[in-house]
């Protein structure tokens, strides 16, 4: 082999980074085999260079000038693992500026930004790359945009944050308590910078866009995903969804909807019945349902967060782009064409659970019936928890408009028969099922 070392710029050395420049180093004579050259390590970009790291490079490399390293002449590819909006997305434009290609697991920025950064990246002749930002080590974005190419994506489903599943799995399993599971995340590193992002759905909304653009070639906006998190859900809601057969799962799902470039998008709680393949997605994994007009219905899953398998996606990438740079190719693929147009929630059609307590059962129970008939509601199912402390409704509507749903659960919150507003979650339907209202 006598092609010069290309040289990769790593930005951040946190729970990912650290394990991005780990295989680098360590398998350098292996990379360098598949990809026809040694990828040499420029330089490493930290906040603060006094912090211990166990990285086995030399640390003449790290520094905590980022732009600097970015505008070096020598880097060809640089690799973003900082988060969060800026100074990411100034440092990425400013590589792409000086000609080096890009590969990131930024889905904060990536759902925001992603468009532009493409059309930064294909006026400079370079390649964007984040596999990582999805589903962390699951090969995912590359087959949707790849091997699902010439087919017709009609659905996506899935759980594609590991932080919010491993704390839903640990209150499943133990009964144990939403505080602790989320600290357990954030010590595995699964967790953003800010768990919010992950709790309250952001992180799944962002990546809800990204897999939009690439399933659906149209980018929507963070802001076209209705969004609910995880903070809202309690030990009772996890218990109800059992004695339903159902475990509590945060769930994304994007579906064609309203025509062209429409596209009804979502992150919400839901119920999904133990036969269903989401159910048992356990700890941080991620498992994601692809519904293709020819494929028919294909399932990616795996290590949806965590330092060692996110480096897996990331150094992928770095591999896939140094190939591209030393043929001198620029993929050009990854560009949607179209700006969409997000679907509102209250057009969904969908089935709840819902949980009255109520203050006089028999008089609720008519109010409650006419409360479901006055919005052309129907049940599947109705019973009564009857304890020492409480006397409880539990109903399971059957398919109807979001819109009657919510106006359920506003008449009934009002009767003075019912003790407080209901707790309601959605029931996910099975898989081939498309509940979108065209
Ligand atoms: N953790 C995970 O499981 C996954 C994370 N991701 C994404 O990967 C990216 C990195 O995540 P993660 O490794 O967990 O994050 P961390 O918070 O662990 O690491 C961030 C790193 O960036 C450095 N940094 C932050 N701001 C600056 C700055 N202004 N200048 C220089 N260095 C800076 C920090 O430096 P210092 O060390 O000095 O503080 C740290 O090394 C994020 O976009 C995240 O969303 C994607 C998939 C999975
Ligand atoms: N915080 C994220 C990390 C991976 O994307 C998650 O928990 O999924």
């Amino acid at each position: 082999m006598n092609t010069r070392p290309l040289k990769a710029a790593v930005l951040g050395c946190g729970v990912v980074g650290t394990e991005v420049v780990r295989r680098l180093h360590e398998t350098r004579a292996a990379l360098a085999d598949r990809v026809g050259a040694p990828i040499d390590i420029a330089g490493i970009a930290v906040r603060d260079l006094e912090r211990p790291r166990d990285l086995g490079v030399d640390p003449a490399l790290l520094t905590n000038d980022p732009l600097e390293l970015v505008k070096r002449d020598d880097v060809d590819i640089v690799v973003e693992l900082l988060g969060g909006i800026e100074p990411a997305r100034s440092l990425i434009v400013a590589a792409m500026e000086h000609g080096a290609s890009v590969v990131s697991a930024n889905k904060a920025l990536l759902g925001e930004y992603g468009s532009v950064l493409h059309e930064t990246a294909a006026r400079h002749g370079v390649d964007l790359f984040y596999e990582a930002s999805v589903a962390a080590a699951i090969p995912l974005l590359r087959p949707l945009r790849d091997s699902l190419g010439g087919d017709d994506v009609t659905r996506v489903a899935g759980i594609i944050n590991g932080t919010t599943n491993y704390i839903l799995d640990r209150m499943t399993e133990t009964g144990g308590e939403f505080d602790a599971a989320l600290r357990e995340a954030v010590e595995r590193g699964y967790a953003e910078a800010d768990p919010t992002a992950d709790v309250e759905g952001t992180d799944a909304a962002a990546k809800a866009v990204i897999l939009a653009s690439l399933a659906f070639h149209t980018w929507i906006s963070p802001a076209d995903v209705y969004r609910e998190g995880i903070t809202g859900v309690t030990a009772e809601d996890v218990a109800d969804a059992g004695r339903q057969d159902c475990v509590v799962k945060l769930i994304a799902i994007l579906e064609r909807a309203g025509g062209q470039h429409g596209i009804q998008a979502r992150v919400h709680p839901a119920m999904v019945p133990r036969t269903h393949p989401l159910a048992d997605v356990k700890g941080a994994d991620n498992a994601v349902v692809v519904q293709a007009a020819g494929a028919g219905q294909l399932l990616f899953r795996g290590a949806g967060a965590g330092g060692i398998p996110t480096a897996s996606a990331v150094v992928g990438d770095v591999v896939t782009a140094a190939r591209k740079r030393l043929l001198g190719h620029q993929e050009t693929f990854t560009r949607a064409t179209a700006t969409g147009r997000g679907i509102p929630m209250r057009e969904l059609r969908s089935r709840f659970h819902l949980s009255v307590r109520v203050r006089d059962s028999t008089a609720a129970l008519d109010d409650i019936a006419s409360a479901l008939r006055m919005n052309d509601v129907r049940v599947d199912s109705v019973q009564r928890r009857h304890t020492a402390e409480t006397d409880t409704w539990v109903l399971v509507t059957e398919e109807s408009r979001e819109s009657d749903l919510l106006s359920v659960v506003n008449s009934i919150a009002a009767l003075p028969s019912v003790a407080g507003r209901p707790r309601f979650m959605r029931i996910l339907e099975p898989v081939a099922h498309s509940a979108v209202v065209g």
